[in-house]
């Protein structure tokens, strides 16, 4: 099942500033981790803002919301999920 979800990060002035890289630096890894796996398919940066678009391949409405509750800069993120399916012009087999 894929799904397009929207991220903004939003870490408040003044946080941390070690904690907070240490947070991205888990982010990274476990978005690393999630993308080698197939399962966060794609990623793109909002052009000017701490944001993103991404795909995700996932076996369950509850694997996504797993995946996504457990990322490390979930409590300074808002998302919005978008559920995909397959458009019938599309060349690539694996848009499921
Ligand atoms: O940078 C972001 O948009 C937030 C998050 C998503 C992947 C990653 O490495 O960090």
């Amino acid at each position: 099942m894929l799904f397009m979800v929207e991220m903004q990060v939003n870490i408040p002035l003044g946080f941390d500033a070690d904690e907070a890289a240490q947070l991205k630096a888990a982010e990274k890894a476990r978005f690393q981790e999630l993308q080698a796996a197939g399962t966060w398919r794609h990623i793109w940066r909002v052009a000017g803002q701490y944001a993103n678009v991404s795909i995700f391949d996932v076996e369950s409405n509850s694997q996504l919301h797993d995946i996504l509750i457990g990322l490390p800069l979930y409590p300074f993120m808002t998302m919005k999920v978008t559920a995909l399916c397959r458009h019938p012009s599309s060349l690539h087999d694996d848009d499921r």
